[in-house]
């Protein structure tokens, strides 16, 4: 099957299940600024040649957010959260991270998430077809071990007690022989904790926000960066599916959230394709798909569209 999902077509959806929001991000449209620094490991330094390990600490500027287009989402709807960092490294060179709660992606490729999200399109009454929904996953098996996931998980407590993955596969070259194949992902120090029944039901709109800032006030909030080493079999074009339990990982380095708020992120566009240098990407074409929709959103909203 040829692909036909263009990057306009993505803006075009999101505008169609969230209606019109200018100036704004048009996926992942609520979130909030952060700021902090990442500090490579001794492992990491000693592994893989990339300057992104190189030893020295360097500042982050980060995004945590809330998926989709709706920047009125309430914080405890049971979506992925999303974790963007861009590092700026000792030589002046940028590293991005584009990231989810989810450990799998909501699809395999740029035409199934399309049809996905055309199949989530509101209808004359402003609801969703769950109908129309549940034929399109059946018909489109990829589409869900996101959804089956994140019904079965509750939505994180805080922005700084969920696990973010980078879910891609990228491969990193190593000081002595071949580049490394590996995903990533961030784990929380403070460890993962979601809401209960009760919290959901009677959490406000817009509570992440300042549970964060809470957090932050008692020190930074750290996440250690988890690479996993694949095997040949693995996966390296498939988001949507996981890699088998079990896998070697070895812990890359610590970010650290130090604080939040403020403006710095909002003129970012977190493109998971600027990578520093000793990295590339897998084959994944919802990887490709990304850069070109999120320079079409970025330039679209820095210009008030
Ligand atoms: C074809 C698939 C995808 C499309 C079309 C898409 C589209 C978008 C768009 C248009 C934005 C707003 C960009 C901006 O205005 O700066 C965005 C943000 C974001 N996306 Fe995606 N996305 C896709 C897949 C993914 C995947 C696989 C991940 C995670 C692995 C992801 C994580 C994020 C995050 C964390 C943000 C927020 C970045 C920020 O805070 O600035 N997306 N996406």
């Amino acid at each position: 099957q040829t692909p036909t999902a263009s990057p306009y077509d993505f803006i075009d959806a999101f505008r169609a299940l969230s209606g019109e929001h200018k100036g704004i991000r048009k996926g992942h449209a609520k979130g909030l600024c952060a700021q902090g620094e990442f500090v490579p490991s001794e492992q990491a330094r000693t592994l893989l040649a990339s300057p992104l390990f190189s030893g020295a600490g360097m500042p982050a500027q980060l995004r945590f957010s809330m998926a989709g287009g709706n920047p009125r989402v309430p914080d405890s709807a049971r979506s992925p959260r999303g974790l963007a960092a861009q590092f700026q490294l000792p030589d002046g060179t940028l590293h991005h991270l584009a990231m989810l709660s989810t450990p799998v992606f909501g699809a395999k490729d740029p035409d199934s998430f399309l049809g996905l999200l055309r199949a989530q399109r509101p209808g004359p009454d402003g609801k969703p077809d769950a109908g129309r929904i549940a034929v399109y996953r059946e018909a489109h098996p990829d589409t869900r071990p996101q959804a089956e996931w994140l019904a079965s998980n509750p939505p994180p407590w805080s922005y700084a007690t969920t696990a973010y993955h980078g879910l891609h596969t990228f491969y990193v070259q190593a000081r002595e022989g071949d580049k490394l194949k590996v995903r990533w992902y961030l784990q929380p120090q403070d460890g993962e904790r979601g809401l209960d029944a009760a919290e959901i039901a009677s959490a406000p709109a817009d509570f992440l926000p300042q549970r964060l800032e809470e957090r932050l006030r008692q020190g930074p909030v750290r996440f250690d960066w988890i690479m996993v080493l694949g095997e040949p079999e693995d996966t390296d074009d498939d988001p949507s599916r996981r890699w088998p339990a079990g896998r070697p990982v070895f812990k890359a380095g610590t970010l650290s959230v130090v604080g939040s708020g403020g403006e710095a992120c909002t003129p970012i566009n977190f493109d998971p394709n600027v990578l520093s240098a000793g990295f590339s990407a897998g084959a994944d074409p919802i990887l490709r798909m990304r850069s070109p929709a999120y320079a079409i959103s970025f330039g679209q909203r820095l210009s008030g569209q």
